[in-house]
């Protein structure tokens, strides 16, 4: 089997070519290789390689830089993902694609499912649910999975900023009124390999592609995130100028930025833990792990 991965660089995609390497002959590409804002090229790479399956964690993931950058976004999220679709359909391919808590509005407590409608308040949570239907539309056999809050130990995240931060400045001021669950991009990539892993041994007659809410399990917001850091740093010998209690709790209104981010990003992961009898473990766990690695 070959399979084609996408933003081999990012946090996600560094972390496929780990857990798919075992399975299949994986051709990663980064911006180098092809430059997905250029849908003609994307299609013609693929109809060269002409692979067994798609694995497309590339994106664009700069919240505040997309509202002015729309197009840009548009084309990496949206026509992107479309021009896969239209190509794996094609050849014969299946496509594993993956999204955004960003797509909901964001309001009330309560956990958003597969079946609740998307609102997205931003360029970037637009063009994300955009690329997922273009892609659904084109191609029958596409897996996508609707993540939140992304954290690996190669690129950037929330948690690497808050250790930069902490080691830099006395105090620091972080949301505390926007719920979700931090996902390691270690996590998701494991799963990824076990779905692949098992359409290479059974094919795909009766897999069941689709829309998939994947997120850790369990629920915190920025705040808390942002303490429990700077804590487990603090605990594995790292010096911190902010200490966790040093970190203030601050409303959205008072972070004020460029795009709108939703207050509640929960995602009901029943349907995906279900169907594929996966457990998705707690988001402290990942996160721990990540920071093994990082500190
Ligand atoms: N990060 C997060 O918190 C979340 C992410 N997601 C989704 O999960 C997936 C993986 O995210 P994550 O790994 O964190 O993202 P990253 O930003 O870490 O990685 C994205 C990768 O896409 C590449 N890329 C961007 N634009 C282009 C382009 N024009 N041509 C080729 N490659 C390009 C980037 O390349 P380069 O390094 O050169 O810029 C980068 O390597 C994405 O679909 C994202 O939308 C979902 C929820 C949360
Ligand atoms: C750096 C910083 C951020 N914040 C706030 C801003 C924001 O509301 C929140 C998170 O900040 P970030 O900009 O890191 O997060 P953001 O880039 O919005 O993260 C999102 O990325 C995209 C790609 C996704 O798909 C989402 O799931 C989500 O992970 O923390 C503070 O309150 N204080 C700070 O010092
Ligand atoms: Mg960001």
């Amino acid at each position: 089997m070959k399979l084609l991965l996408t933003g081999c660089h990012g946090q996600l995609g560094f972390e496929l070519q780990r857990s798919l390497a075992p399975l299949a002959e994986v051709i990663a590409i980064g911006r180098e290789e092809c430059d997905l804002s250029d849908a003609p090229a994307l299609r013609a790479l693929i109809q060269t390689i002409r692979p067994d399956g798609i694995i497309n964690p590339a994106a664009y993931t700069a919240v505040d830089k997309a509202e002015s950058e729309i197009k840009l976004a548009r084309k990496i999220n949206t026509d992107a993902p479309r021009v896969m679709g239209e190509e794996a359909a094609r050849c014969g391919a299946f496509v594993f694609h993956y999204s955004t808590d960003y797509v909901f509005e964001g309001t009330g407590t309560s956990f958003y499912r597969e079946t609740d409608i998307p609102h997205p308040q931003n360029v970037y949570g637009q063009s994300k649910y955009d690329g997922e239907q273009a892609l659904r539309a084109a191609c029958t056999r596409s897996l996508v999975m609707r993540t939140s809050w992304v954290v690996g130990a190669h690129g950037g995240n929330f948690a690497k900023t808050m250790l930069k931060l902490a080691s830099e400045r006395e105090s620091l001021n972080v949301v505390a009124d926007q719920y979700g669950a931090p996902t390691s991009a270690a996590l998701l990539a494991d799963i990824t390999a076990q779905l692949v892993g098992r359409i290479l041994q059974q094919g795909d007659q009766a897999f069941p592609y689709g829309l998939y809410h994947v997120a850790a399990s369990g629920v915190t917001n920025w705040h808390a995130y942002a303490r429990f850091v700077i804590a487990q740093a603090m605990r594995a010998g790292k010096s911190m100028k902010t200490l966790p209690e040093k970190v203030q709790p601050i409303s959205t209104a008072e972070y004020p930025l460029p795009a709108k981010r939703p207050a509640n990003s929960r995602l009901d992961t029943t349907l995906f833990q279900h169907t594929f009898n996966l457990r998705l473990p707690d988001w402290q766990q990942g996160v721990a792990h990540v920071l093994q690695q990082i500190l």
